[in-house]
């Protein structure tokens, strides 16, 4: 999908954090002029040498409080655990009325943490693209990584409703369908579809790890593609999950518990003998894929648009 070229939505965009996701929103924006001018910050001099050698942002600064000074929306793209001291660098150099959103994985800790940090006389929308890959730093983004991707925003209460839709606005125009939510739920869900999974694909390959094989090849060379997919994710960055993991503590455990007990009875069945209660529970989850591509909810599946007909649930 193109997005074609529209007016820009903010005059001067902020990126702080110059990693995946803010590079791909720098391509996004650049692709449909989506703003006046981007600048960016981030910590280290090894990445900011590296942004401004393939041009990524109109400017890149040598400190936040250069990056944010002037700037109508500032996008804080750091880890979740790095949020809050990125927020008290920047409030005292914040300009009055712009719109502060993040990026972070995790809802509830950001607000919290980033929130009583800000001036009031910021909008704070906080924000989450449910859209990324197993790669980081500045020269892993890309323009189409948000097209046809939900992008979820959390608007506090009080928030300006002009300021959430000048956000949204930004959001579709890098080609994202946007959702509002609360930051529970957020994190709740999230922990059902993106952060349990992450720990299961780190144990997976952890465990085969300590069978020896998978540095040997052996277990790659061998391996169909569910294998695969699970090497691929524990391939992502130690620093972004590690912070996931520490302030979606609670949801994460609810899930991780319930994860546990069902593995326990499919375990139990697996050395009972119980054939019943494996096929009914596989007929189950299957049951539910087939309906996730009816609905048209995965674009990326391979069966993406062919109809599955129900006598074959
Ligand atoms: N990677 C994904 O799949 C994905 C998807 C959606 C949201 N997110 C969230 O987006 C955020 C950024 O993730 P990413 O994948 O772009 O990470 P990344 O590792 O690619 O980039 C993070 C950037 O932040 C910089 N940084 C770290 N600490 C900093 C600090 N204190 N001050 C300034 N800069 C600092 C790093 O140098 C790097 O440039 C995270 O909060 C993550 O949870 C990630
Ligand atoms: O596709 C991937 O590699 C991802 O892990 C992306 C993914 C996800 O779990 O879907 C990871 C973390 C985010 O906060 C949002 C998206």
């Amino acid at each position: 999908m193109t997005t074609p070229a529209t007016a820009p939505v903010y005059n001067r965009i902020a990126l702080i954090g110059l990693g995946l996701i803010a590079s791909s929103m720098y391509w996004a924006i650049q692709r449909s002029g989506l703003a006046g001018e981007v600048t960016g910050y981030a910590r280290s001099q090894a990445t900011r040498d590296t942004a401004r050698r393939i041009g990524l942002t109109d400017r890149v600064c040598d400190s936040a409080a250069e990056a944010v000074a002037g700037a109508d929306l500032v996008v804080l793209a750091v880890p979740v655990g790095a949020m809050a001291s990125v927020a008290s660098e920047i409030a005292p150099h914040l300009a009055q009325g712009a719109t502060v959103t993040d990026v972070g994985s995790v809802k509830r800790d950001v607000i919290n943490s980033v929130g009583p940090l800000l001036p009031e006389s910021v909008h704070f929308i906080p924000g989450h693209p449910l859209a990324g890959t197993e790669h980081s730093g500045p020269e892993s983004g890309f323009a189409t990584l948000f097209d046809n991707r939900w992008c979820l925003l959390v608007p506090v209460e009080g928030t300006d409703p002009k300021a959430t839709a000048q956000l949204r606005a930004l959001w579709e125009g890098l080609g994202a369908n946007v959702e509002e939510m609360d930051a529970d739920h957020h994190d709740l869900v999230l922990a059902v579809t993106s952060h349990t999974p992450h720990l299961i694909a780190y144990t997976m390959v952890g465990v085969a790890d300590d069978l020896g094989r998978v540095t040997d090849g052996e277990v790659i060379k061998y391996s169909a593609a569910g294998f695969r997919d699970f090497t691929r994710i524990a391939a992502s960055d130690p620093t972004m999950w590690r912070d996931v993991f520490l302030t979606n503590k609670d949801a994460t455990l609810e899930i991780l518990g319930r994860f546990t007990e069902e593995l326990f009875a499919l375990q139990r069945a697996i050395r009972t003998g119980d054939g019943d209660h494996l096929f009914d529970y596989f007929t189950r989850t299957r049951a539910i894929r087939r309906g996730i591509i009816e609905a048209g909810q995965d674009t990326d599946a391979p069966d993406f648009g062919r109809s599955v007909s129900k006598e074959k649930i």
